[in-house]
């Protein structure tokens, strides 16, 4: 308690609550704030938890590498609370489970989903229709859910009819939304969410019951799921299910949503890019549009921009928990606080990124992106062995629908583009208010 080392450390006027209501309001903002007024280690003390936040990039290695904190006591409680995973069952696989995924999501491994992620995202933006309008983030969703949900889970598990595409996307959109708070509360205070988690958690019953039938596809490969269903060995495996479809589809989704956006708002970048893509794919099919990873090499342009609206709405937060003293600048951090690093916040260190407000594609003109390389500052994906072992898949994936979606479609904007909602630490932004979109096929 009377750690003369500590951190400055931010209180409100009611006692107990502590600045949980301040913070909770636009907690993205209230880090600015704080950082400019307890300078770049500071403690938010809020709903009776110590977050302390890290805001200088020299400090970034050490919440990376340190042994002295750890990814697995930080998420177990939102493990629990969203996907009611038991915490001995998440200490025991977890290891297991993230050595999985990120084996099979390797750079390599990425390259032969290719085909059939195309397949899939052809298939499901025929479906939109030669003309209509709707909500951009609402678009997206329509194709993106089930494209991936066939490409990473099994061509089976993905909704079929228009009723259960439907179905899914409402009761998905609610579990997604409500997330955040789900993760801090346990359920009897939030009845609809939790009845969607439900409904997600019977669904990933009945997949986990067919991958456990077949462990096999019909080409002789195993998705993703086939091979949690041989890593997770207890009864949570549906669960462990639950939170892989979150994570590869939360995150991805609203930058999908922006990279259109920030693309159709500004006439320079979508000439660019369009240049590129009606170069490289030509003369092919616009209802069935085979693109391939060499297609995809041609467009470097749309690559930039994929990764241009990932470092402006990045994740407002990633969490560790300090489990032995962390010495950091010249504090001393205490074992238990959960150590806060913003992505969002450290993508506009003008050191690193300059005019970091602008949507500047060429800024990744200087990254060796061919050879996965990022830029120096870029943190969207977190870092350490806990890093998003999902980056390579989602790259690809947004390059990929990009492309696709615009080589096959104009579009006219309806709106202006939205601010991303102050609302959000948890992954990446979501849009404030809406945004239409006209489109029409070509
Ligand atoms: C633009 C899209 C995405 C962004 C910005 C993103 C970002 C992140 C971040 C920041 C983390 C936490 C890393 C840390 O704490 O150091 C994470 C974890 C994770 N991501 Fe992603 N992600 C994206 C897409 C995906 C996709 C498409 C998949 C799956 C195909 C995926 C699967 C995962 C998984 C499974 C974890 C948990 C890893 C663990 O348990 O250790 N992500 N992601």
């Amino acid at each position: 308690e009377n750690n003369p080392y500590a951190p400055p450390c931010i209180r409100g006027w009611i006692p107990w609550f502590g600045a949980a209501f301040e913070f909770g309001k636009a907690p993205l903002y209230f880090i600015a704030q704080a950082r400019a007024k307890y300078g770049p280690v500071f403690t938010v003390y809020a709903a009776g938890k110590r977050l302390t936040f890290v805001t200088l990039h020299e400090d970034f290695r050490t919440f990376f590498m340190s042994k002295d904190v750890d990814f697995e006591q930080a998420v177990q409680e939102p493990v629990y609370n969203t996907a009611s995973i038991s915490k001995g069952s998440f200490y025991k696989f977890h290891p297991a489970c993230n050595a999985l995924i990120k084996g099979r999501l390797t750079p390599g491994n990425t390259a032969l989903l290719v085909s059939d992620l195309c397949e899939e995202f052809n298939q499901h933006l025929e479906l939109l229709g030669d003309r209509g309008s709707q909500q951009l983030n609402e678009l997206v969703r329509s194709v993106m859910y089930p494209a991936v949900i066939s490409n990473l889970l099994g061509k089976c598990n993905a909704p079929g009819t228009p009723l259960s595409r439907q179905e899914f996307k409402k009761k998905f959109t609610i579990y997604d939304e409500g997330f955040e708070y789900g993760s801090q509360l346990p359920d009897i205070f939030l009845k609809e969410w939790a009845s969607s988690k439900q409904w997600l958690l019977s669904l990933l019953v009945n997949m986990v019951n067919k991958a456990e039938e077949n462990t096999y596809n019909e080409s002789g490969s195993k998705t993703l799921l086939q091979h949690l269903v041989t890593t997770i060995t207890d009864k949570f495996l549906p669960n462990y299910g639950l939170l892989m479809l979150w994570a590869s589809l939360a995150n991805a989704i609203p930058i999908t949503f922006w990279a259109l956006a920030f693309i159709l708002s500004n006439p320079t970048i979508y000439e660019t890019a369009m240049g590129q893509i009606t170069s490289a794919l030509k003369d092919k099919d616009k209802q069935k549009t085979h693109l391939s990873l060499d297609n995809l090499q041609q467009m470097p342009y749309v690559k930039w921009c994929i990764m241009e609206a990932i470092r402006l709405r990045a994740p407002g937060a990633v969490t560790r928990r300090v489990v032995r003293p962390l010495r950091l600048q010249n504090y001393i951090i205490p074992p238990g606080d959960m150590l806060m690093m913003s992505p969002y916040w450290a993508h506009r260190n003008t050191k690193y990124f300059p005019e970091p407000e602008e949507f500047k594609p060429e800024r990744w003109e200087k990254a060796d992106l061919v050879k996965n390389v990022f830029l120096d500052g870029f943190v969207a994906f977190g870092g350490g062995k806990n890093q998003c072992p999902g980056r390579w898949y989602a790259i690809m994936e947004l390059h990929m629908f990009v492309a696709l979606i615009l080589y096959k479609y104009e579009f006219t904007l309806l709106d202006p583009v939205p601010n991303p909602s102050p609302l959000h630490l948890v992954g990446t932004q979501q849009p404030e208010g809406p945004c239409s979109v006209q489109y029409r096929h070509r």
